[in-house]
């Protein structure tokens, strides 16, 4: 359907709070995804002022792996986003189809993610929602973080487990006596070993009952087959910094 100056094509997801559309910009032919937010969701939700930090936030970020926010617009009943189109869609798909990753294949994505996370720290942005389901892939296969802040849930079965997700949480989340600070960096990088270690093994670490996941957690109960190579193994059980990341022999050895 037309909209303004858009031409809408077919839905690319849905979530609790607006539907992803394919679309193109008439005069330009550019292509983007439209996301449609519902103001009396939003209203009835009381996430206006999530909504507002959120697209304060996303307008100043630009990074290759980081799914680009264009702008917005709005009539009396929605508001309109205009986001990067990921050809490639969602990494989880992926993921699910190939059943686990190549270690070269997945030290490119956890390379890429850390590139990432390194730019959003940087400009003091963390908690960034680390899962497969909120990376999607760009033309080339390259990696787009979205943050899906709104549970967009495409139309794929999705695991149950993952949405409230327990299974990417750090201990000092999910163990009320250790009152670290829980949103400061370093539940990035605990979310980075978790990624890291599904895209390797095709399922998250601590899987299992909500209550048991969260005992594993806290006891960093583990076990990594033994398909997965010892530098691989090294990486996923350390949480070392961002930067150290880069320099590690796993992912040298693999981006070249
Ligand atoms: C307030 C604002 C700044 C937040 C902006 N971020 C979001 O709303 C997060 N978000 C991104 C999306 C989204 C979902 C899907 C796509 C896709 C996409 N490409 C596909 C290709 C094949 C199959 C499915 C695809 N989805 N490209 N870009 C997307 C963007 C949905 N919510």
């Amino acid at each position: 359907f037309q909209l303004g100056m858009f031409e809408v094509g077919r839905s690319l997801g849905k979530g609790k709070f607006g539907r992803v559309y394919l679309a193109r910009e008439r005069q330009t032919g550019f292509i983007c995804a439209l996301k449609v937010l519902h103001k009396n969701e939003i209203v009835q939700g009381r996430v206006e002022k999530q909504v507002c930090r959120e697209i304060e936030i996303q307008s100043n970020l630009r990074h290759p792996n980081v799914l680009r926010f264009y702008g917005y617009f709005y009539d009396s009943k929605r508001i309109f986003l205009i986001l990067e189109y990921a050809a490639k869609g969602e990494l989880y798909k992926h993921l699910q189809k190939a059943r686990r990753f190549s270690e070269s294949r997945a030290a490119q994505y956890i390379a890429q993610m850390t590139s990432a996370l390194r730019y959003l720290h940087s400009k003091r942005v963390i908690h960034r929602d680390i899962k497969p389901e909120n990376i999607l892939l760009g033309r080339h296969g390259e990696l787009k973080m979205a943050d899906f802040g709104w549970s967009v849930h495409a139309p794929s079965g999705r695991r149950i487990t993952k949405c409230g997700t327990l299974d990417y949480l750090p201990p000092e989340m999910v163990d009320p006596r250790r009152c670290q600070n829980p949103y400061d960096e370093k539940i990035d990088l605990w979310s980075l070993g978790v990624l890291m270690y599904e895209l390797l093994v095709g399922s998250a670490p601590f899987e299992d009952t909500p209550s048991m996941t969260q005992k594993r957690i806290a006891r960093g109960d583990m076990k990594i087959p033994s398909f997965v190579s010892s530098e691989a193994k090294d990486l996923i059980r350390k949480r070392i910094p961002l930067e150290k990341v880069q320099q590690h022999p796993w992912i040298m050895k693999h981006c070249l």
